[in-house]
């Protein structure tokens, strides 16, 4: 494999690019993703969702959906290693372009960060570099920030640091909870994923080092900034 695919995907007319998606819970982002193949909007196909809870709802949205649904319990292996290995065969039995994690709650290993490096994306509640790791949303509350929001990423060894793709912002107001604040990102994280994945199956992001370009060029640190119509005109342009 060239460094040129393994820093991205060229897509090539005669063939529907492939994509494996790793949840943990409810999989609304999963959710957003399988109405965007729907509507044809994502630019492939979501060929496997697989899971490391076995009880994750998000593994009903794929079946209902006609997707091969898999759960792989981590606690059932005896290291982070061991059950990584288990997940690199069960991921390259799909033979994927690209590695989508929409709420997957475990840290991967250098060896499967580096297996599917370049082609493998995450969501993430916060609008990164800012609070990496877990509880964003009542970190960003105990803070008192007045901006937050989402961040979709390459996904890198370093937790939460890969180079950003897009972000979303919401303001925080006054009578948030870490509840509301967290229903208003995840309404963002709906608009702007669907849109990341497609970009990326259209040849247009690439992993250059530990930098992102679209189209060739460097993106901004933090991404491409998507306000909500901007979203919205940019999946309005697919139908
Ligand atoms: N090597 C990488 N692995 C993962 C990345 C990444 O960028 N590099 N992104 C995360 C997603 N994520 C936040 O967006 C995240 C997921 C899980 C955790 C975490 O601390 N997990 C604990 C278990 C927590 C739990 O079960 O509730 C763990 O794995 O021990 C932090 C951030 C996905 N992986
Ligand atoms: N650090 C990873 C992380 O916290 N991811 C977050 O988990 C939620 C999953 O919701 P979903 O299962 O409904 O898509 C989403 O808010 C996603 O950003």
């Amino acid at each position: 494999m060239s460094d040129d695919t393994l820093n991205g995907f060229t897509p090539e007319d005669s063939r529907i690019p492939r994509v494996v998606v790793l949840i943990s819970g409810g999989g609304t982002n999963l959710q957003a993703l399988i109405d965007a193949q729907q509507h044809d909007e994502l630019g492939g196909e979501i060929v496997a969702v697989i899971s490391n809870v076995a009880d994750a709802y998000g593994l009903k949205r794929a079946r209902d959906a006609g997707i091969d649904a898999v759960a792989l319990p981590h606690h059932e292996y005896e290291s982070r290693e061991a059950f990584d290995s288990a997940l690199i065969k069960v991921v390259e039995r799909h033979e994927p372009d690209l590695v989508v994690l929409a709420g997957f709650m475990r840290i991967l290993t250098p060896r499967f960060v580096q297996r599917f490096l370049g082609r493998m994306i995450n969501i993430h509640p916060s609008l990164l570099p800012a609070y990496q790791g877990l509880h964003t949303h009542r970190r960003a509350l105990q803070d008192g920030v007045s901006d937050h929001g989402c961040s979709v990423h390459f996904v890198t060894e370093e937790l939460d640091g890969g180079p950003v793709l897009v972000q979303a912002a919401v303001q925080v107001t006054p009578d948030d909870d870490e509840e509301s604040l967290k229903a208003r990102v995840l309404t963002r994280e709906h608009l702007i994923f669907p849109i990341a994945v497609r970009w990326f199956l259209e040849g247009r992001l690439r992993l250059q080092g530990n930098q992102a370009t679209i189209d060739g060029h460097p993106l901004p640190f933090g991404g491409m900034r998507l306000s909500h119509e901007d979203a919205a005109e940019e999946l309005d342009e697919e139908e």
